[in-house]
């Protein structure tokens, strides 16, 4: 009998028990997926901010597939007045909402900016440490950037940018003619279609596994490979990133990008590896070995920073650099006159010779303009993104710790108020005289981010682009491909959709 009693009491406590963990967990839950999120909302509305009404669990990521769905294509006509086909959703509402207004991915409140003075207020106060990154991207993103700078925060953030800093110095090259003789030969054998992008993709891929990894490209090639598997899995437009327990509605995705991350780690493991037993022989210089040889100081980079560090410059370092190009042979195959005009000056500057002196390159004064102007209206990198890590006032409002930001690049380099009527034409001479462009306010031109976790690769980037265009526009002249489909799409970076076939003809 006692017995018995004994065991129905022992039930009946474990009964409590178990109860009581799953009261805990629905009531974590709750408190973390509805309850937060609620009183961040409300506190947003509080302090004046509106936007699109969210729903529960999704936020706007339903308005923003369907406000994308009606974005369009077309072969024929091409305009570069992209922000409505790039970011629909953005551009209905702002018309809405202004230029600073709230909405939400998934039980995410996302702030969104398009105004150059709120982003000089907000920042005014905040260095290059205090600022973080979303979490939400950190988690969904982990299998591409791993904690690497882009992502990193605090004093580990000032330890990454002071060790990799001091290694940008000017880069081999090579690679670049190597592409324009594989160029050459597909002309000469009768096709003079290319699909630039695909190519300046792969030549840029090339230089970054050489100049900084100090690999041939058929290993460079299996990272970036996979790293783009990782990008086109990460951005398929059916998954719900910022929804709780998002990932498991998109678990084959989850678990393909989680894959392909562990290949690319033992792939950058084994090249560190490798390089180790090098640098023990005295060679470090390029940027991984620069990254390496610190091994034995307090600041050096462990070995898994090492491989978020290796990640991070094989996509940042490559794909940004290779679209700004892109972008620039499709604005100046619809505009001859400045293909003429770059190399008359390329004529001047290095003459009949070789561009092998990187000093020359700052005599390219014209070819600045268009790369200014390029990263103005066709932007490899369409937005900036933080999350406050401390209560930030901007004038009467204040911006919650833990709100996530988002700040429309865009939108402000196609703003007519900022640059003026002809805003959406090419005009590279709008940056002769003046850095900004002529813009009316000095934050509204930010290609490469702002303060001090401004890009550290812009230098190598003006440098390759410079060497690679005069490359290009000494060898060949070219134009718009009637296959071409104009559709600036974002895909983590801002991408034509269709490709970018051009038709090329030996000068
Ligand atoms: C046209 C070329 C490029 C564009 C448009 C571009 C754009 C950007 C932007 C917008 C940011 C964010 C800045 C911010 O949060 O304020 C960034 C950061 C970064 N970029 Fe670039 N980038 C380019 C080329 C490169 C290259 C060539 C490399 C490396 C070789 C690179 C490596 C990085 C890294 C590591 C960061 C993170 C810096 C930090 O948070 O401290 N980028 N870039």
């Amino acid at each position: 009998m006692e017995a018995s009693l004994q065991l129905v009491m022992n039930s009946m406590s474990l009964g409590i028990l178990c109860a009581s963990i799953v009261f805990i967990l629905v009531g974590k839950l709750v408190f973390s997926c509805w309850i937060i999120p609620f009183l961040g909302y409300r506190k947003l509305k509080r302090n004046g901010f509106s936007g699109p009404k969210p729903s529960f669990p999704f936020g706007n990521l339903n308005d923003i597939k369907l406000l994308s769905s009606f974005s369009s294509s077309s072969p024929l006509s091409i305009s570069n007045n992209i922000h409505s086909t790039a970011f629909p959703y953005f551009a209905v509402w702002q018309k809405l909402y202004g230029k600073v207004m709230v909405y939400w991915l998934g039980t995410e409140a996302f702030l969104y900016i398009a105004d150059p003075q709120f982003v000089k207020e907000m920042s005014a106060d905040i260095k290059g440490k205090g600022w973080g990154k979303p979490n939400v991207f950190k988690q969904d993103r982990e299998p591409m950037f791993g904690s690497g700078l882009v992502m990193v925060e605090g004093d580990d953030w000032v330890r990454h940018r002071h060790v990799i800093t001091p290694a940008f110095s000017p880069a081999n090259l090579k690679s670049a003619t190597d592409m324009l003789d594989r160029w050459g030969s597909l002309v000469s054998s009768g096709q003079p279609e290319i699909d630039v992008e695909r190519e300046i993709i792969r030549t840029a891929g090339e230089i970054i596994a050489k100049t900084s990894f100090g690999i041939s490209y058929g290993n460079g090639r299996k990272v970036l490979e996979k790293l783009r598997d990782v990008q086109i899995t990460l951005f398929k437009t059916n998954r719900y990133v910022g929804v709780p327990f998002g990932k498991y509605l998109n678990l084959k995705e989850t678990l393909e990008a989680k894959a392909l991350g562990e290949e690319i780690d033992a792939l950058l493991h084994e090249i560190i590896a490798e390089r180790r037993t090098k640098i023990r022989g005295g060679e470090a210089k390029d940027l991984l070995g620069m990254l390496m040889a610190d091994d034995k100081n307090k600041r050096a980079l462990t070995t898994k920073e090492l491989v978020d560090e290796c990640k991070t410059f094989f996509f940042g370092g490559h794909e940004t650099t290779a679209l700004s190009l892109t972008w620039t042979l499709l604005l100046l195959a619809i505009h001859p006159t400045w293909q003429e005009e770059l190399r008359e000056e390329i004529k001047l500057v290095v003459g009949d010779g070789e561009l092998r002196d990187v000093a020359m390159l700052a005599g390219l004064k014209k070819m600045g303009w268009v790369m200014n102007e390029v990263l103005r209206l066709y932007p490899p990198a369409p937005n900036v993104q933080r999350q406050a890590r401390q209560d930030i006032r901007v004038g009467k409002v204040v911006i919650p710790n833990g709100t996530n930001m988002w700040i429309d690049v865009v939108s402000m380099h196609h703003d007519e108020k900022l640059w003026g009527k002809d805003v959406h034409e090419f005009k590279p001479e709008r940056f002769e005289d003046n850095i900004y462009g002529g813009c009316n306010h000095k934050m509204g031109f930010l290609p490469f981010g702002f303060g001090g976790r401004m890009c550290v690769g812009r230098n190598l980037t003006a440098m390759e682009y410079k060497i690679m265009l005069t490359l290009i526009l000494t060898r060949f002249s070219f134009s718009l491909s009637p296959n071409y489909c104009h559709e600036p799409s974002h895909m983590l970076s801002l991408r034509p959709k269709h490709g970018m076939p051009l038709i090329f003809k030996p000068l």
